[in-house]
């Protein structure tokens, strides 16, 4: 259950008060994310209930709420699905809630796909709505650095080499610096804002049509292709770890048809795929370790198995993976 922060109906009606979206008719939390504390709120305005989303931000602090909340409003004014955080009368998106950031949003409807039934139709169609997505955001005014990129690898795989055999600490160390040799390279990958976590389970299906992209909360600015990366590690992994090729041709065919790659992309898609493999077993060993889960009270937290990534790692190694 990943309800970290309680809420009463008192303190969420005092909250809506300043909206003009209704009262209060009932709320439940929602499980299933790891790392905010989300509910589902029905509000009655004039005879109809309509639902929402509250989401109370348990990481992020205020000063860096800015950014998802213009990019949320950025993206759905560009027609991407994606949730958004709704103005009250006063104009403001972001509020407060039990001293955390929190905000309200349009709730969509659908659900995501199991990894079992992902099939390459669902592959398709992630793929040509994260182009759109990477178009969209390409000139999105603000910039951020990815709070588990560059900087936090870097420091992570130092920070706990001591905790794990030579050989995963090796396996670490050769893929960040992998990830820097490819930057001094300078080659021509296109930036912009990425989502940084779009796994099976932030999208939701309705009817087997992509209906919203959600939980945009590790978006930054960084390359394109990195973020498809990501994409591709999760959609077209099969339960061995291996990689589903007829998958990730979809997912790389729904892209392409939406924005072509660069030359240099086909270069240094092999080296992202296991850079974007590396920092989701990074970031799955921390909490595994023990080592960094201040923030959670009053919820368990649900570890993710971080030698999933290792092996899809591996298999990138071994099966370098090929664009176009
Ligand atoms: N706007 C929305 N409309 C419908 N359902 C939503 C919406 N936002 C969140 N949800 C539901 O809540 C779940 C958790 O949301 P989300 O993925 O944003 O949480 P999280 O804690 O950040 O999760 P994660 O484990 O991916 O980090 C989603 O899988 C989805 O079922
Ligand atoms: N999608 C992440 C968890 C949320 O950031 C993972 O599977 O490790």
């Amino acid at each position: 259950m990943a309800v970290y922060t309680p809420v009463t109906s008192a303190e969420l009606s005092q909250l809506l008060a300043d909206f003009d979206l209704g009262t209060l008719s009932h709320f439940e939390g929602i499980e299933g994310g790891i790392e905010n504390t989300n509910y589902f709120v029905t509000l009655l305005l004039q005879g109809q209930k309509k639902e929402y989303v509250l989401t109370i931000f348990e990481e992020l602090s205020f000063e860096e709420m800015p950014f998802f909340v213009e990019l949320g409003h950025w993206l759905a004014e560009r027609n991407i699905s994606v949730p958004y955080a709704i103005r009250d009368r006063n104009g403001i998106a972001l509020k407060q809630l039990k001293g955390k950031p929190a905000f309200l949003q349009p709730r969509f409807y659908g659900a995501d796909v199991p990894a079992a039934q992902l099939r390459p139709h669902h592959c398709f169609q992630i793929g040509e709505a994260l182009a759109r997505f990477h178009l969209a955001g390409s000139d999105f005014y603000l910039k951020r650095q990815a709070h588990r990129g560059i900087l936090w690898w870097r420091r992570e795989t130092q920070a706990i080499a001591h905790r794990l055999s030579s050989d995963d600490a090796d396996l670490l160390q050769q893929e960040v610096l992998a990830f820097d040799r490819l930057r001094e390279a300078n080659w021509d990958l296109p930036t912009g804002v990425i989502h940084g976590d779009l796994f099976h389970d932030n999208a939701l299906f309705l009817d087997d049509r992509l209906e919203a992209i959600l939980d945009m909360y590790n978006a930054a600015t960084a390359y394109q292709l990195y973020d498809l990366a990501i994409v591709a590690n999760d959609w077209c992994s099969r339960p061995d770890c291996s990689i589903d090729t007829e998958r990730e041709s979809a997912l790389l065919e729904g892209y392409a048809q939406i924005r072509a790659f660069t030359a240099d992309e086909a270069r240094a898609w092999p080296i992202l795929t296991r850079t974007a493999a590396m920092r989701f077993w990074l970031s799955r060993l921390i909490p595994w370790l023990g080592i960094a889960q201040a923030s959670r009270q009053g919820g368990d937290m649900k570890l993710k198995d971080p030698q999933q990534y290792k092996n899809i790692l591996l298999s990138r190694l071994n099966t370098p993976a090929k664009l176009g």
